[in-house]
């Protein structure tokens, strides 16, 4: 199995292979919690107005999203897991679409499969992925709106990495503890706790909680996060 680590929009454009579209702070870490709040499916979109325009396919459908890290209008919700209801999201259809993960998805043309990647399911990708041992997996770090590198997202490529090959990433705890003063210090700032709740910073690095995977399908009615157990 040949490894690749691309970046950004860019880099999931050429991604070939098993595709991983790593997006750490937030998007793909919230479709796991969406999940475990009981979301019926997930639609991820790149375009705000492809998402609004889902309103009217289902009235009932849960619309969450952010431009720059804020909810943005007419959504029901920012793209923030301490800040979702369960109790809104259980059973319900989710258009998801944000700056840099729904746009690795959406962009990420070459690839033979895509799987969302996270730490709260690191563990169950790498697992998925040696049971489907395929010739080239691609691990795609989404960054800064697709555009700047982001350390939490390297840092989960390597962690995905290491778990493939079976070397040991013995401080990859303390790793993720680092990130408070590096790739996640915003959610830290006072000044920015509506946005950037400092408990979506806990919920994102709560390494390996989940024990499914999210593949991303293609249907008529465009892409569909999936979970699936494994
Ligand atoms: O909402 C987020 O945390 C980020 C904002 S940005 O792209 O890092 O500026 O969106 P995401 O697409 O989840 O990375």
């Amino acid at each position: 199995m040949e490894i690749r680590i691309n970046h950004l929009i860019e880099g999931a454009k050429q991604a070939e292979g098993l595709v991983v579209i790593i997006d750490v702070f937030r998007a793909f870490s919230l479709e796991c919690w969406l999940y475990a709040m009981g979301a019926k499916e997930i639609r991820p979109v790149g375009a705000i107005g492809d998402a609004l325009s889902w309103r009217e396919k289902d009235p009932e459908a849960v619309l969450i999203g952010e431009r720059h890290g804020r909810k943005l209008d007419g959504f029901d919700f920012g793209n923030s897991p301490s800040t979702v209801n369960p109790e809104a999201i259980r059973g319900k259809r989710i258009i998801h679409t944000t700056s840099a993960g729904t746009q690795g998805v959406t962009n990420a043309v070459h690839a033979e499969e895509i799987l969302t990647g996270s730490f709260v399911n690191a563990q169950a990708i790498a697992g998925y992925i040696r049971q489907r041992n395929p010739e080239t997996v691609t691990l795609v770090c989404m960054g800064k709106e697709g555009l700047a590198p982001a350390e939490e997202d390297e840092l989960c490529a390597l962690y995905l990495r290491s778990l493939l090959t079976g070397e040991d990433m013995p401080d990859i705890d303390e790793r993720l503890q680092t990130l408070r003063a590096g790739g996640g210090r915003h959610f830290f700032d006072p000044d920015l706790q509506d946005v950037f709740p400092e408990k979506d910073f806990w919920m994102c690095i709560d390494r390996n909680r989940f024990s499914f995977v999210i593949r991303i399908e293609s249907t008529d009615d465009g892409l569909v996060s999936v979970k699936t157990d494994f």
